[in-house]
Order: structure tokens, then sequence, then C-alpha cells
């Protein structure tokens, strides 16, 4: 007999998952439904995409063979029916306080400080970039927590030795850049591009480092379609571009509305759920239906 997710007291709520305690050692990490875009939770929720962002985290975790928070396996007694499938059990750890990101492909935040002063993150990058370059090797950009619903503060590799000591910071940065290279290589071989990702790490009570939060998924990654690249062409994200594009050429809302993104049409939200589907199926080669916690 599973237990009821009541039973287990809330102790983190983010934009799209929860962090409940199952006891003194143990954490259950929830995946929601929720997807956002814009910045902005969306009403409508996506079916199965927390299960699938579990699934791929937990392929991951499992391929790259990295000391890691998970403390059992998806069907762990301890998980709740109502959130079988889309929950973790995982050690409690001693956070880092440290985003750490990987880019191998220069987009985003880090365009935008290449930009204005030719470096991301203190490293410095080669003249005549423009978004969608690749950076190899790829380059460790860390950032510092944001509150929920703020942007992470990009910073230099130095500051995060100031924060945790250059000892930690050396190590934090070999970790994220191997993990990143081997998932990478995992998802590029099956037509797949992480553009960048974002890890983050605690320590166990025996001081271990590990690797913890969710790994190389849509949600702490760019995922984009390889079949579609080309030298210095960013791309559309593989899982959210549907969505992003509906919202703004198609429902008549726009991001400077100053509203909330309107509900989402039925075939938008079946079209997003595939993409996730197809993506965990591509990448990891296994069958989603075989994942816990599908329809009964
Ligand atoms: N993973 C993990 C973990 C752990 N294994 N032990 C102690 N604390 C954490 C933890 C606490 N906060 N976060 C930030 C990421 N959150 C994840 C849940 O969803 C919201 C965001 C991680």
């Amino acid at each position: 007999m599973r237990p009821e997710l009541s039973e287990y007291t809330p102790i983190y709520s983010g934009k799209v998952r929860e962090l409940y305690e199952i006891d003194d050692e143990h954490l259950l990490l929830v995946a929601s439904d929720r997807i956002s875009a814009y910045d902005y939770i969306l009403d409508t929720p996506i079916p199965d995409k927390g299960r699938v962002l579990t699934a791929m985290s937990v392929f991951f975790f499992d391929a790259l063979g990295v000391p890691n928070h998970l403390a059992g396996p998806a069907d762990d007694p301890r998980i709740p029916e109502s959130v079988l499938g889309r929950a973790l059990v995982t050690r409690r750890l001693d956070m880092v306080p440290v985003e750490c990101v990987a880019r191998g492909y220069l987009t985003g935040s880090g365009l935008k400080e290449y930009r204005a002063n030719g470096e991301v993150c203190g490293v410095p990058l080669p003249e005549g970039l423009v978004d969608g370059s690749r950076i190899d090797p790829p380059i460790f950009t860390p950032a510092t927590k944001a509150a929920v619903g703020d942007h992470d503060e990009n910073v230099s590799f130095e500051r995060v030795a100031e924060d945790v000591g250059l000892e930690l910071a050396t190590r934090l940065r070999e970790l994220t850049l191997d993990v990143y290279a081997r998932g990478a290589d995992i998802a590029r071989e099956r037509g797949i591009i992480l553009a960048d990702t974002k890890f983050e790490f605690g320590r166990s009570s025996d001081g271990d480092l590990l690797l913890a939060d969710e790994v190389l998924t849509p949600d702490s990654s760019r995922y984009w379609d390889g079949a579609l690249y080309e030298p210095g062409k960013a791309l559309p994200s593989f899982d959210k571009q549907i969505v992003r594009d509906w919202l703004t050429k198609e429902s008549g809302w726009s991001t400077d509305a100053g509203t909330p993104p309107p509900p989402l049409p039925a075939d938008v939200v079946e079209r997003t759920r595939a993409r996730y589907i197809e993506a965990y199926e591509r990448i990891s080669g296994l069958s989603f239906a075989d994942w816990p916690g599908g329809a009964a």
C-alpha cells in the first residue's frame, strides 16, 4: 500500500516542481505537468510532461554513472500512487548554492553578455560569434540562484570560488563540463542537440559531492533538433516552440500584452506532449509506455 502525498511535508515549490520531506534523510522530488512560457506558468498542463521529464532524468543519471542523489527506483514503494512516474525518492543533501551551467552553443543570456563585452561569465570567446554559434570546448557559466520567478544572475568562476572556495568551485566546473559533454554526446548521436544545461549539486551527510535535482531535461536544458542545425543558427526549442508559436502567432496574445497567456487548445497540448515523448524515446531508446504511472 503506497502512502498518500499528504503524509509528506511540502518544503519547496518551484515553477514546475515540488519537494517534499519523507523523513530526516529522504525527500520526494515531484515534477508537475505544468509548462512555462515567456516567464508565465501556463494555465493548461501538458499531460505526462512530469513523467517524461522524470524518465529523462533517470535515464541520464543511469547512463552517465555520476554519483547522485537518487535513493530509490522510479517505482519505489515510498512514492504515492498520485505522483507515481513523476516523482523520485532522493537523499537529502546540503545543496551548493550555485546554478552550474554548461554552454556548448552561444544563445540566450550568454549571447547577450557576449555581445556586450566579448565574454560570458568572465570567459573570453572568439570574435565574430553569433546566435547559435558552437562553443567548443563548452564553457562553465555559473549563476546565483534567484528567488522563484526571478532570473538567475550569471557570475564568474572567481565569484563562485569566493562563495564556496576554490577547491569546490574547481570540482563543480570539472563535473559540470564532463557531465554535460557526455550527456550532449549521447543526445547528439540520436539527433538532438543539448545547447546548454543547468546542474545542481549537494553534499551528502558523509561529505560526498552528488549530482542532484533534475538532469539534462528540456526544463533544465535547451533542446534543439539536430537535423535543423547549421553553424551559427540558433534553433527553436524542440519541446516548447509549438506553444510559443501558438501563443505569439495564433492566439492573439503577445508578450507585451501585460496579461497572462490564454489557455492552450487541445491540439497544441497533444503535439507538445508528443514532442516530449519523442525526445525521451529518441535519446533513451526506451519506450515511454514502459514508464511507471501511466493511465491504468
Ligand atoms: N534536488 C534536490 C535537493 C536534495 N536532494 N536535497 C536537498 N535539497 C534539494 C533541493 C532543494 N531545492 N532545490 C532546488 C531545485 N528545486 C528542486 C525541486 O523543485 C523546485 C526546485 C534542490
